[in-house]
């Protein structure tokens, strides 16, 4: 297929009943991946909340948290409208289909992430505020203009990508601490594997678009696979620090075993089939291994 083909047409703005109107601002929120992002986050406020849970803080924090990655979402397809028409799996996405104007998708991500940042300030505090500002510069200036550019864009989107459990700690402490910069740790590997898998099974998508992630760049994949392998291990070891550090117990211990074996083991499927349904089983495990894990942490200290 030409490099230049567009798969789908940049057509102006068609018409659409309230309800499809709704649906397409709902889908530019990215609303699968901001739920992962809420979740985490809950987790990391639960772990980082030093006596009994304050509910209402909870649920600002919860609120805030969920509109800014609302927004930041909205942010980053404005920004890559065009790159998104080029690809498959992207192409249906509101603006390149002509369900929202950039314009309208540009207003509704400032709406959103400013909105976020003045409600977390005040009601919440402000070092959530500073962090969850952090992310949005990270994600969107920084990241998404980079990932034509260089193929390590992806480690570097891997900073504001970790800040879900940093933000809810921070939103229940009032600080940082160890721990909490341990499961920043913890999530910023995670993602090695994640996007290997995804730019794994939509490279030939990525290349048309002219993204070159590590996948897309090398020939033969050895690099990506000896990186899914290598930060699915560190992933794995930095997991069992929280017990080391008193935030969990030994039947979180024992689930991060039993969990990290999973995880690596369909990473090590990848390594030796080197298909895309393995990298799909990758991109599955890593879906179902974070918030299974933080769960487990926050069950046990519970
Ligand atoms: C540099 C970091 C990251 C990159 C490049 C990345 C990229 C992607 C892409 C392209 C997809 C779509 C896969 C598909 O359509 O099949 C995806 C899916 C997903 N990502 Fe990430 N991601 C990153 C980090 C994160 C983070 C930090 C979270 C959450 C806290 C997250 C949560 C998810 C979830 C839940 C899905 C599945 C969505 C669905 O079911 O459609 N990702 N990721
Ligand atoms: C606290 C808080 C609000 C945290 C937000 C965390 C965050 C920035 C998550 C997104 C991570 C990320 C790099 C996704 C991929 O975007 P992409 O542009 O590569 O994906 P795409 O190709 O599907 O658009």
């Amino acid at each position: 297929m030409p490099k230049s083909l567009v798969l789908a047409s940049p057509t102006p703005v068609v018409a659409l009943g309230l309800r499809d109107r709704l649906a397409a601002y709902w889908a530019l929120t990215k609303p699968r991946i901001t739920f992962e992002v809420v979740l985490i986050a809950a987790f990391g406020f639960l772990l980082g909340t030093p006596g009994p849970v304050d509910w209402a803080r909870f649920c600002h924090a919860m609120l805030g948290i969920g509109l800014l990655s609302g927004g930041i979402a909205a942010l980053n397809q404005w920004m890559e409208h065009p790159a998104d028409g080029q690809m498959r799996r992207t192409a249906t996405r509101p603006i390149p289909s002509g369900k929202v104007t950039p314009f309208q998708a540009l207003l509704f991500g400032l709406v959103l992430t400013i909105g976020a940042e003045a409600y977390l300030c005040p009601t919440v505090n402000p070092l959530t505020a500073v962090l969850g500002l952090a992310t949005a510069i990270g994600y969107v200036w920084i990241y998404t203009p980079l990932k034509t550019r260089t193929w390590l864009s992806t480690a570097i989107g891997s900073f504001p990508g970790a800040m879900p459990p940093l933000v809810g700690w921070a939103a229940a402490a009032g600080s940082l601490s160890l721990e909490a910069w341990v499961l920043f740790a913890i999530m910023f590997f995670w993602q090695f594997p994640h996007f290997y898998a995804i730019a794994w099974m939509y490279r030939e998508d990525y290349r048309r678009a002219g993204i070159g992630m590590l996948p897309v760049i090398e020939a033969d994949g050895r690099r990506t696979i000896r990186q899914t392998l290598i930060t699915g291990l560190v992933t794995v070891g930095l997991s069992l620090l929280p017990f080391w550090l008193g935030l969990s117990g030994w039947i979180y211990l024992a689930g991060a075993l039993v969990l990290g074996a999973l995880f690596l083991q369909s990473c090590l499927t990848l390594a030796r089939t080197r298909t895309n349904l393995a990298a799909k089983r990758v991109l599955r495990a890593s879906v179902m291994y974070l918030p299974m894990l933080f769960l487990l942490m926050t069950l046990n200290r519970l």
